[in-house]
């Protein structure tokens, strides 16, 4: 009789580089740590109400061709600086994706789209891109989802969101307590706000939780607590939650809890049911919002790409349309310059009222 007991389910253990092994190959260059430094600053300052300005994470469902993905971040580039005077621009370079059932993972679990999971070399891709666009001096946002990843690129993201399928998870709470970035807890996708308050709370504490350091040797990491925790509304059961009423529920539960009420709408996912050509409406309502005082959005999303919609992984990667989501769909460029200098020219009158 065997004493084997452990790892029964486990293929193999394939060796990754360490953190330290990666950032030798590409560390981080002068005017990336720049943007990153510059661009935190002022997120921070956006909610601690310092900076009247709306910050906006806007790019592609997720990241899957890195050539596509810098044409989209040049053009981001231009209209950022077009609009930076009211609207901080946040490229959404999301490399991690949480699956509802099963799917492609993300550029990171398997770079190639051919289930050869290739992490090593998809980390080593994704910390390029991400220095890339850094040095375009545009500021990234990421989701947060395997909790050692950010040993690896966090020195690159300025934003961080935890998404609507693990707020409620303890190990995200611990990681977002020690991230650099202020973090976005979405709210749950049923819609619950409270887990992304709880997550608030609790991410702002120190804690104590098992990890990597830089070298890769396992270690208790200690943290000192997140204090720029903030919601992420993106809907919930089919219904959205961007709306006055919800809005201000969400404003509501935040006081209670003594949190600064910080609130950011998901343009995408349940707030547009997933059809991509709602966002435009979800964005307008919100300006609108804001123009008529709301102090509490500070913030909005959206899921756009170089073309509309999205489109199935097909076997053989050649027929891979340009610039188009493998993911959720997302609004072309076209309607993403429309919905955000639209969202400028309306929000420029209002900014000094913001902080006043
Ligand atoms: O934005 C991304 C998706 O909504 C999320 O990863 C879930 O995707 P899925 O329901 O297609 O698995
Ligand atoms: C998974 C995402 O969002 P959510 O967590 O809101 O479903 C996403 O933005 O990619």
């Amino acid at each position: 009789m065997t004493k084997n007991t452990e790892n029964l389910n486990v293929a193999a253990f394939d060796a990754m580089p360490t953190p330290e092994e990666i950032h030798a190959k590409l560390p981080i260059s002068e005017k990336a740590a720049h943007t990153v430094t510059h661009g935190r600053n002022l997120l921070r300052k956006i909610l601690d109400r310092k900076d009247p300005r709306i910050f906006v994470v806007v790019g592609p469902c997720s990241i899957h061709d890195p050539v596509a993905g810098l044409d989209y971040a040049r053009r981001l580039k231009a209209l950022s600086d077009e609009v930076g005077d009211v609207l901080q621009i946040i490229m959404r370079v999301y490399f991690e994706k949480p699956r509802t059932t099963v799917g492609w993972k993300g550029y990171i679990n398997d770079p190639f789209m051919d289930d050869s999971f290739r992490v090593d070399i998809g980390m080593q891709k994704a910390r390029e891109f991400l220095l890339q666009i850094n040095e375009l001096g545009l500021p990234t946002g990421t989701e947060a989802l395997d909790p050692i990843s950010p040993q690896y690129y966090g020195d690159l993201i300025t934003w961080t969101a935890i998404g609507a399928r693990t707020t409620e998870s303890q190990t995200h709470r611990e990681m977002s307590s020690g991230l650099s970035t202020p973090v976005g807890f979405k709210n749950a996708t049923n819609g619950d706000l409270s887990v992304a308050v709880n997550a608030i709370l609790s991410s702002s504490r120190p804690h104590s939780f098992l990890g990597i350091n830089g070298a890769g040797t396992v270690a208790v990491v200690r943290t000192k607590g997140n204090s720029y925790g903030h919601v992420v509304l993106r809907g919930g059961d089919g219904r959205p939650n961007y709306d006055t009423v919800s809005v201000s529920i969400a404003e509501q539960a935040m006081v209670k809890a003594k949190l600064p009420a910080n609130i950011v709408v998901d343009c995408s996912h349940a707030n547009s049911s997933k059809k991509p050509e709602l966002q435009p409406l979800v964005m307008a309502d919100v300006v609108n919002q804001i123009r008529g005082g709301s102090k509490s959005l500070v913030g909005v999303m959206i899921e756009s790409n170089i073309e509309a919609g999205n489109q199935p992984i097909p076997a053989d990667l050649s027929q891979l349309k340009y610039g188009c989501s493998v993911t959720d769909g997302c609004v072309d460029w076209g309607t993403t310059e429309k919905m955000i200098r639209d969202a400028a020219v309306l929000l420029r009158d209002v900014l000094p009222e913001r902080i006043s």
